[in-house]
């Protein structure tokens, strides 16, 4: 017997309502868990799946006979590494609308649900690890950070907190925070995925969606039960990925040089007795994508004049059709989550991160810049474009230093 196909785009009449969720509300129980399993679709509140971009390597695993389809997590030990939260955010259903606080405490939270054979799954994990990167034994042999034993090893090891955290999209606030409505997101969201999930226009009683895009990782420095107290002084970079200069160090931009100098900020403030919070974005290419970034790389080199500052931001918009789409109107939420109130330094120049910080009610006291030194060669050109276009920096360059820069030719 073939076995049938559940089409989830209508409501099954017969089956009873969704799970209640009630998005924002502080206490975990009358929230009510995210229930995305795909065992049983009658039972979804949610539209979407967990590991979002990786459902496509799971229907791979099951269609190869690898995976069994009712495959259940066993959670046992799986728990955070350390407590983190609840924080009050949790409980506004508008500072949080693109992750599930309580993603790491489903084991915990909902235990009931799942001794009771609910499948519901975290879209958190927190874990302990140390780091190792070369920028940080050479600021050790530069003299500029000292091993504590406690934060910074005498090997250099770097002692963190590490969460990794999937998208969770509670619709309606995400509508909310681009001033449209929840029909025209759902809309859009649907044409611009190719019609992947019909959910998203015909089922409006579903208003979490579990998005097939890259989710974010949380480095912490210092004691992470410290976050959440006001007396508590937070060293912050917001990166957004760059696989050439995060993993492979290509020279054309700044990106792993500041993530380094960020890391190193963070390690300074743990020693401090602050906290250090790096977080990390999968938003490669300014959320354009890979392809579209090394495009934009050839078109830069190969234009009349070569590299230059002055058509750094105009070469994407020409492939692109716009200069960025990376949307830091969700950003702040991670903060949030953490119980963040105030970042007592910025390690970014970005006006377009600064900007939803400061107006999602988080203070910020100090902005560092990347140091002129950390700049490479190649670089020049991004760094200058950017202070150009409103970057924080003390000098911003004019017409005549535009012109000084120019990239390395193909
Ligand atoms: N499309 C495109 N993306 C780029 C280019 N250069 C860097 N990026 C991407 O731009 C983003 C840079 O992000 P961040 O390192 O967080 O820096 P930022 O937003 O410019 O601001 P800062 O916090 O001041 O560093 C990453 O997603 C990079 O992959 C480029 O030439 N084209
Ligand atoms: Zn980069």
């Amino acid at each position: 017997m073939p076995r049938p196909i559940i089409l989830t785009s209508h409501p099954n009449r017969g089956a009873g309502a969704v799970p209640p969720l009630n998005w924002g509300a502080a206490d975990p129980q009358q929230r009510g868990p995210v229930i995305a399993t795909l065992q049983n679709p009658a039972t979804r509140n949610a539209i979407g799946t967990h590991a979002g971009s990786y459902a496509l390597y799971r229907a791979l695993a099951v269609a190869s006979g690898q995976l069994r389809a009712d495959h259940r997590p066993d959670f046992s030990n799986t728990r955070p590494a350390v407590p983190l939260g609840p924080f009050g955010a949790w409980g506004d259903p508008a500072k949080i609308v693109s992750l599930d606080p309580w993603g790491h405490l489903v084991p915990e939270v909902y235990a009931a649900e799942l001794a009771a054979g609910q499948d519901i799954r975290p879209s958190i994990a927190v874990t302990r690890a140390h780091m190792n990167m070369p920028e940080v034994t050479q600021a050790m042999r530069a003299g500029r950070l000292a091993p504590d034993g406690e934060v910074l090893l005498p090997n250099g090891d770097v002692r963190v907190t590490k969460v990794a955290i999937e998208p969770v999209w509670w619709l309606p606030g995400v509508a909310a925070r681009f001033g449209i409505t929840e029909t025209e997101l759902r809309r859009h969201l649907f044409e611009q995925t190719g019609g992947m999930f019909p959910e998203l226009v015909t089922r409006p009683d579903l208003r979490v969606f579990l998005p097939p895009i890259g989710g974010m990782t949380v480095y912490l420095f210092g004691e992470p039960e410290k976050l959440g107290k006001p007396e508590t002084q937070v060293a912050c970079r917001i990166h957004d990925e760059c696989n050439g200069s995060d993993v492979f160090g290509s020279d054309i931009c700044t990106c792993r040089p500041y993530l380094a100098h960020g890391i190193e900020a963070c390690i300074e403030m743990a020693q401090e007795g602050g906290v250090g919070v790096i977080v990390y974005n999968r938003k490669e290419g300014r959320a354009l994508g890979e392809v579209t970034k090394f495009l934009v790389y050839n078109a830069r080199k190969r234009q009349e004049g070569g590299d230059r500052a002055e058509q750094y931001f105009q070469r994407t918009e020409c492939v692109a059709g716009v200069q960025d789409m990376r949307f830091q109107e969700l950003m702040p939420d991670v903060l949030h989550w953490l119980g963040i109130t105030r970042i007592d330094r910025l390690v970014s120049m970005s006006n377009m991160k600064f900007a939803p910080i400061v107006e999602s009610g988080i203070a910020v006291v100090a902005r560092i810049p990347i140091p002129d030194g950390l700049i490479p060669a190649d670089a020049r050109v991004e760094m200058d474009a950017k202070k150009a276009a409103g970057y924080f920096t003390e000098a911003v360059p004019d017409a005549a230093e535009l012109a000084i820069a120019k990239g390395r030719a193909l």
